[in-house]
């Protein structure tokens, strides 16, 4: 092994890697190439973790996996693989999710260095709360197709993977996705929700009947009919949409003119919604038969690529209904099937009647592979990104053993080279902390700014503090008051859960405690009370107390920083001057790095502003959908940089 052999590395280092503990949390595409790395660099100590299994779709890329491997534990396989490396490291290997309260500080106190490879934003939030905690520092990794991305975290040193307050994401309103969707994404969200519905774990925030309580309605949704049927939520009852599937042996005919005709119909009643849209087409399930000869083409590749026609997409609907009814007849009563887009009737169904859906809004119509990829938020993973990016943690991981903490920039990895030829872009200068942080500051808080009249303690709970806040199993207790609100002890607050926050007395101004013992992270949130507009998400988070303080003395402060005291990369304005907030709608996505688009720009080394051209914008945050790389500048998310790039090389030189 490298490190065995005298003078690969220096004295120290070499003794440092051999003496070593590092963990490795998740085996998937990085994690597989960062373990081969380590063992073959010397490493003797080293744990990894992954909660999943190997499936087919892993084998192009995470090599340590083979095809009689799939369905075997990913961090199991992964350690035997990595063995025959170097038989003589000792690999311990963890199926299970880092999440789980085996893993807690002490755990994470053994280790040298943590580095995660990680795919989801709520274990690497908490993997960063535990290493903060435990003043371990660690390697943060990830990549998006081309894109990928390496940053060290380290209290005190670094900014930590919540410094910056994770972009808004792309969130829908209700009722612009039960309503008046308009794009073809709406009518893919609004075909999750019906598989959920009818097959998934029921939620009440995913209703796809038409929502009466609109508010561009007005009160025209106040008709008779609309106001006999609809509940306080705005919802029409009817039945609830499961029982009524069951009750009718989810009879396509039947739902199909439910949810096509019937609610259409329905929402057509709104007159308001119509005055400046187009008005939906009720679509009626003989219609879609007649004069269709098409039939489906077999072949799955090429049905995948193709927009079908409407009579062969009623055919994969009642085929997929069907297929879906006997998979979910087989669970248990309490049990329920959970979307996933590789599995074939699931993908199907939700491409059916997405497109169904756009049909009847003359949204254009997609191909079942384009509707994967955006129901799935799929970037494809590019094997060679995965190996760079795994070689600079492993890189990044020696400087760090020998404590050079300031060789241990941020570092990207772009698709094409830069005007200063660099494909590989570290940033100039260690980000530090945000003193402002949610999460690493002295004392972390946030403001949310809610309808307290609405939003429910479970909503609180499951919406805010586990899916933005990206909390594990929080406690919540009134300031100033004993009363808890919410308790991570099983059962102990379940009275509370269907209860208004106004009706347990949180209201404008409030300060809730919340507590994660599982991630030793504390934080005080001040309730505003706020109702929001159709178009506005139900809550929203704002990162930074101060923001919203009124300015008294704005004359006189620099309004954009200069060059000379620019601030990191980041989306959010680590300085507190700028407001940040979050909408999280899906927290399952890859991690997605926006890039600036300074390829198309000259670069001339002596202009400050061109050198800040150069610069990588970042976004360590994960997206919904990724732009592409040929979208037009202005529709993608920009963040721009303010320091400049090391401008001494061309290609860059990591380590020297
Ligand atoms: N909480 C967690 N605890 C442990 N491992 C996790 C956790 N969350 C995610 N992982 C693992 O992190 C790895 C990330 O790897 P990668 O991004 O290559 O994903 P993948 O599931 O292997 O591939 P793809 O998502 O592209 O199909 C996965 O193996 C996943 O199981
Ligand atoms: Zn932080």
């Amino acid at each position: 092994m490298a490190a065995q052999i005298d003078g690969v590395f220096e004295a120290g280092l070499q003794k440092k890697i051999a003496e070593s503990k590092v963990l490795v949390v998740g085996a998937g595409g990085i994690g597989c190439e960062i373990l081969k790395n380590l063992v073959l660099t010397g490493f003797q100590d080293i744990e990894i973790i992954d909660l999943d299994t190997i499936d087919v779709s892993n084998l192009n890329r995470q090599f340590l996996f083979h095809k009689e491997h799939v369905g075997k534990s990913k961090a199991n396989v992964a350690r035997e693989s990595a063995l025959a490396f170097n038989p003589s490291a000792k690999i311990k290997a963890y199926h299970d999710s880092i999440t789980t309260n085996n893993y807690g500080v002490n755990f994470f106190q053994q280790f040298s260095i943590v580095l995660n490879a990680l795919d989801n934003r709520a274990a690497r939030s908490h993997v960063n709360r535990l290493c903060l905690t435990a003043e371990v520092p660690l390697i943060e990794s990830g990549t998006a197709g081309y894109n990928g991305q390496v940053e060290l975290i380290k209290r005190g040193l670094t900014s930590c993977y919540e410094c910056v307050p994770q972009p808004a994401q792309k969130s829908f309103p209700g009722c612009t996705i039960r309503n008046t969707p308009s794009e073809p994404i709406h009518c893919i969200v609004w075909a999750k929700h019906l598989f959920n519905q009818l097959f998934g774990e029921s939620n009440e925030d995913e209703d796809v009947s038409p929502d009466t309580a609109d508010p561009e309605a007005g009160a025209e949704a106040g008709n008779a009919a609309l106001e006999k049927e609809a509940n306080e939520k705005g919802n029409v009852d009817r039945v609830n949409t499961r029982a009524w599937a069951k009750q009718c042996e989810y009879d396509a005919e039947k739902i199909f003119n439910k949810l096509f005709y019937d609610d259409i119909n329905y929402l057509l009643t709104m007159g308001n919604l119509w005055k400046n849209r187009n008005p939906p087409k009720p679509a009626k399930w003989d219609k879609m038969q007649e004069g269709e000869e098409d039939a489906i083409v077999e072949d799955s590749v090429a049905r995948d690529q193709k927009v079908l026609s409407m009579g062969q997409t009623a055919k994969v609907f009642a085929e997929s209904l069907k297929a879906l009814k006997e998979a979910a007849g087989k669970l248990g009563d309490d049990d329920h099937l959970v979307w996933d887009k590789d599995d074939k009737d699931a993908m199907d169904f939700v491409a059916a009647c997405a497109n169904i859906r756009a049909h009847i809004f003359g949204i254009p119509r997609k191909s079942r592979f384009e509707i994967k990829s955006m129901a799935g938020n799929i970037i494809p993973a590019i094997a060679t990104t995965n190996a760079i990016t795994a070689g600079i943690v492993v890189m990044r991981a020696f400087r760090v053993l020998q404590q050079e903490y300031e060789a241990c920039k941020t570092v990207y990895v772009r698709l094409r080279v830069n005007g200063r030829n660099q494909f590989i872009v570290p940033e100039t200068i260690i980000t530090p902390p945000n003193p402002k942080c949610y999460v690493c500051a002295a004392k972390p808080e946030v403001v949310v700014k809610v309808d307290t009249k609405k939003l429910t303690v479970r909503e609180l709970r499951d919406e805010i503090l586990i899916k933005a806040l990206n909390m594990v199993s929080p406690d919540v207790t009134l300031d100033g008051t004993c009363s808890i609100v919410i308790s991570s002890e099983e059962g102990e607050t379940d009275c509370n859960n269907d209860k208004t926050l106004e009706e347990l007395k949180i209201v404008d101004g409030c300060i809730l405690k919340v507590d994660d013992f599982l991630q030793n992270y504390e934080l005080s949130i001040t309730v505003l009370h706020k109702e929001p507009g159709r178009e506005e998400a139900a809550y929203e988070i704002v990162a930074d107390p101060d923001s919203l303080k009124p300015k008294e003395n704005e004359q006189g402060k620099p309004s954009e920083p200069s060059v000379d005291d620019a601030q990191p990369s980041t989306s959010k304005g680590v300085n507190g001057s700028s407001k940040p907030t979050m909408e999280v709608e899906d927290d399952d996505d890859d991690m997605y790095i926006i890039e600036d688009d300074d390829d198309e720009k000259p670069s001339t080394s002596s202009a400050p502003a061109a050198a800040a051209a150069g610069t990588p914008s970042k976004s360590l945050e994960k997206r919904k959908h990724a732009p592409e790389d040929d979208e037009p500048a202005n529709k993608k998310a920009k963040v721009s940089s303010s320091h400049p790039v090391e401008d001494d090389d061309d290609l860059v030189i990591l380590d020297d």
